[in-house]
């Protein structure tokens, strides 16, 4: 339902996002009727993220230059009302993603973290086995380690997986469901981010607008797994959100 409301919005986001997936972000975020604009150079990101209804800011092939970049951006997004999300893609990897990662939360009023466990491990200092990008290994209560950044960081958080968990520190959702096949693919998660920065930009409870986009990703991604092929997954998400967003009020 929030999908179809994204495309009555119609949206600017600004995404600061990594290369594997700009072209998967950007045309995902066209077909639930947003419009992207993915623009990272420094001369440019205040102005850019001035006009932007929200920004993304995504860490998964960061570097020095990008990484101020997301800062400018961020903190004119912050004068100016404009949400911000945080995709920390991969902090658990290296020093630097997680050095780039607590510049970026002590520096920037984060609106909403999304990430995998693993990400959120590393956010919390729990111990985990992270492996490159993906999610890793380990064990930890996702809802009170969610729990707890949410309320270190004044922010809302999403632990996607088998089960997707929406928490401000104090209300929770999850949701179930979906298929695996969307770890088999890159970029999903981080085209979620973007949506979600989208749905920040929406009218009514931000809980549930997270959850009924969550919602609407999870069966979307059961559709596309109908086929069971996985070179034209993307393109089936790709459709199914396209669908989901022009599928009106009752879409399910
Ligand atoms: N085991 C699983 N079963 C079903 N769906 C899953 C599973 N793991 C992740 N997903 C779904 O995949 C989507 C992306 O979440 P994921 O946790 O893989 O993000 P991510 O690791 O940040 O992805 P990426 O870095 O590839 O963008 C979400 O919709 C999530 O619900
Ligand atoms: C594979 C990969 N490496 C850096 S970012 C990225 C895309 C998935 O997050």
């Amino acid at each position: 339902m929030s999908m179809f409301k994204i495309r009555q919005k119609n949206p600017l986001v600004h995404c600061i996002t990594n290369y594997v997936v700009a072209n998967f972000t950007a045309n995902g975020m066209l077909a639930i009727g947003a419009s992207p604009v993915m623009a990272d150079e420094m001369d440019e990101v205040q102005e850019m993220v001035s006009i932007a209804n929200a920004l993304l800011l995504n860490i998964g092939t960061l570097n020095q230059r990008t990484l101020e970049t997301m800062k400018l951006a961020g903190k004119k997004a912050n004068e100016l009302n404009i949400p911000v999300v945080l995709d920390p893609v991969g902090v658990g990897a290296t020093k630097f993603r997680q050095n780039a990662v607590n510049e970026i939360l002590n520096s920037i009023n984060i609106q909403l973290i999304r990430c995998n466990a693993g990400e959120l491990a590393t956010i919390a200092g729990v111990n985990w086995h992270s492996k490159g990008v993906d999610s890793g290994e380990g064990s930890m209560d996702v809802a009170s380690v969610a729990k707890q950044v949410a309320h270190q960081y004044n922010c809302l958080v999403i632990v996607t997986g088998a089960a997707d968990y929406v928490t401000d520190g104090k209300n929770e959702e999850w949701v179930p469901g979906g298929n695996e096949l969307m770890t088999q693919v890159t970029g999903t998660g981080c085209l979620l981010s973007a949506i979600c920065a989208a749905t920040l930009t929406l009218e009514g409870n931000k809980i549930q607008n997270l959850q009924n986009v969550l919602t609407d990703y999870k069966k979307v991604a059961e559709n596309a797994s109908k086929k069971k092929l996985l070179g034209s997954f993307q393109m089936e998400v790709i459709n199914g959100i396209h669908e989901a967003s022009i599928g009106g009020e009752q879409w399910t």
